[in-house]
């Protein structure tokens, strides 16, 4: 199977303070891995260095078989995560900003315009849609941020913890999503506390 993600003992130093100790994984097409482990351990930071959002002290990350570039076109179509905080626009709605991403990557098109009516109807957002961000709920401006990840074709997925704020209810909808995706050939790498996150994924990646 082809490896979309992989990191080759990929490590992190700040200031001679080691953030992510020597860490490999192979991820292929049509897998969800779970990165795991206590507060502190560098999930999130391997996360942002598999999404050539940190740079590596030594070893090296790859996407789809290359080291990662984020000013290569390519590798910003191949990935999208949802780690570090998204920019969002006070003074457009929420259908209006998941709609702005699906018109950048699949033009203004039926296409864009059914995608994100898509993802707000199954993230249950559809009611929602015309209110402006601070306007919601804090489970709520999750599902928000999910959906403006969730709504682009990237074949690489990275959340750092989609649980947060979330309700079991909502949670399920989240992983249903990504169960879908998932089928559909894509990798997801999830760093999370949450079991039912964990006993959905394939693979588990425990770190410390
Ligand atoms: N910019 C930074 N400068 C220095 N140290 C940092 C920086 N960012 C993170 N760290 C440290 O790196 C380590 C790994 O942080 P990281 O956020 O990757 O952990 P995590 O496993 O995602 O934690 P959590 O479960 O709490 O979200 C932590 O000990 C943290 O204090």
């Amino acid at each position: 199977m082809r490896s979309l993600v992989e990191a080759e003992a990929a490590t992190v130093e700040i200031d001679g303070t080691t953030i992510l100790p020597p860490t490999s994984l192979e991820a292929s097409a049509g897998q969800m891995w779970a990165v795991t482990g206590p507060n502190g351990v560098g999930k999130s930071t391997l996360l942002r260095a598999v999404g050539g959002r940190r740079p590596l002290t030594s070893g090296r990350c790859l996407l789809v078989g290359e080291e990662v570039d984020l000013r290569r076109a390519v590798h910003r179509r191949v990935l999208a995560a949802l780690v570090d905080p998204v920019p969002i626009a006070r003074d457009l709605t929420v259908r209006e900003q998941i709609g702005i991403v699906a018109d950048s990557w699949f033009g203004r098109s039926a296409v864009a315009t059914g995608r994100t009516s898509r993802i707000l109807e199954e993230l249950m957002l559809s009611g929602l849609a015309n209110r402006f961000p601070h306007q919601v709920s804090a489970g709520q401006r999750q599902l928000f941020h999910l959906a403006l990840v969730l709504v682009r074709p990237a074949e690489v997925v990275l959340l750092d913890e989609p649980e947060r704020h979330l309700d079991d209810h909502h949670l399920d909808l989240v992983l249903r999503v990504v169960g879908e995706r998932v089928r559909a050939g894509a990798t997801f790498l999830v760093a999370t506390h949450h079991r039912t996150v964990t006993s959905t994924c394939d693979r588990v990646l425990r770190l410390g």
